[in-house]
């Protein structure tokens, strides 16, 4: 099968050199630089060091050559998410896509099925999502991915592109429901640094986890998602590896926070994007429009607006009144 990754970030580069073992794989890079440079030394120095590439893998900056290699064969859309809306617009009518990126648009709120309907309405289009530090990918050290689409032949073909001995891949129709998970679990992972970096111990650690699976589960139902994704890989099983693993660049924002570096300086120390900072807003957007009670996200938002220091948007959840674990 042809395949084009569009965006050599981590994600783009570590999908796209699982693939190339079996594929012809075409890796577009925005910049002519930084394609010439990976076609020269076969490894993402940046982004992916000390990890060669596979023979099946080429780089170009042409975004030309990139939509004519896969016409026929698949995309994966490896740009963070504010680039998903321009990337999906450069596509073909009719392309086969998946994007790999995580969060809510900025600005509109909009998750990317929702961008891709107004985009691109005759493409068939999906996400794939679940737990997966790109480095462990690059490792092949053995991961569990959901190729969701309301298409199933789409995501069968997401399963012949990169199903493989070290890499699982589950399919879903539940694609807003893979989504709300991806998307959630980045903010969630920025309170469990938060939490970690001030050693609140294990125990809240636990709570934030459990509790926070409880609002992705509450925002999700109120989108049309169906409940079991929650506790599956792409609900249950991305918060557990981003809140606790620290490969995380989410979790790494909360614990940068929690020691008082302002979020510009700690942007810039991450060097990659964490789109737990871009999507709180829209999170707490969402919750907002359809009455949905998200305490966890909105501290999340008002300690990276730097309305609350970090000490006090625990406190402010710590003060809630009692009430049943679950209902309202
Ligand atoms: N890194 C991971 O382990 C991982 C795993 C699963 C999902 N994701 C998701 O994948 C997405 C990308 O993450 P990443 O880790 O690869 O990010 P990254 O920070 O490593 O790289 C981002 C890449 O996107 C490129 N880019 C930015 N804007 C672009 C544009 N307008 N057009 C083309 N390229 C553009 C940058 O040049 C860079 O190469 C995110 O949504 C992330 O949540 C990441
Ligand atoms: O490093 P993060 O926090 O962007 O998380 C990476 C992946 O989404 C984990 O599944």
């Amino acid at each position: 099968m042809r395949i084009s990754v569009l965006g050599a970030g981590a994600w783009g580069t570590a999908l796209a050199m699982a693939a190339a073992r079996r594929h012809d794989v075409l890796l577009w890079a925005r910049d002519a630089g930084q394609a010439q440079a990976l076609q020269r030394e076969r490894v993402n120095t940046r982004y992916l060091p000390d990890h060669p590439w596979p023979d099946g893998l080429q780089a170009t900056a042409s975004l030309a050559q990139a939509l004519a290699h896969a016409r026929d064969g698949l995309f994966l859309l490896g740009t963070p998410m504010a680039a998903l809306r321009t990337t999906l617009r450069a596509l073909p009518e009719r392309a086969s896509a998946f994007w790999l990126c995580k969060g809510f648009e900025a600005g509109t709120g909009l998750l990317g099925h929702e961008i891709g309907a107004q985009e691109r309405p005759q493409a068939r289009l999906g996400v794939l999502s679940g737990p997966s530090f790109a480095q462990e990918v690059a490792q092949g050290r053995p991961t569990a991915l959901v190729a969701a689409a309301a298409d199933t032949d789409l995501a069968e073909l997401a399963v012949q592109a990169l199903h493989h001995d070290q890499l699982r891949l589950y399919t879903s129709n539940d694609v807003a429901g893979v989504e709300v998970g991806g998307a959630v679990k980045n903010v969630l992972a920025i309170a469990t640094g938060v939490a970690d970096g001030l050693d609140l111990g294990l125990n809240a650690r636990a709570a934030l986890i459990t509790r926070g699976l409880a609002e992705m589960s509450r925002l999700g139902l109120a989108m049309g998602a169906r409940a079991e994704t929650f506790m599956g890989l792409t609900g249950m099983g991305d918060l557990v590896l981003t809140a606790t693993g620290d490969l995380s660049r989410n979790r790494r924002v909360g614990l940068m926070l929690a020691q008082g570096l302002a979020l510009p300086e700690v942007l810039a120390r991450l060097g990659h994007v964490a789109e737990g900072v871009y999507s709180a807003a829209t999170v707490a957007q969402r919750a907002r429009e359809l009455g949905v009670d998200m305490p966890i996200a909105s501290a999340v938002q008002a300690l990276l607006d730097g309305r609350l220091a970090p000490r006090e948007a625990v406190s402010r959840l710590m003060q809630r009144d009692a009430k049943p674990e679950w209902g309202v």
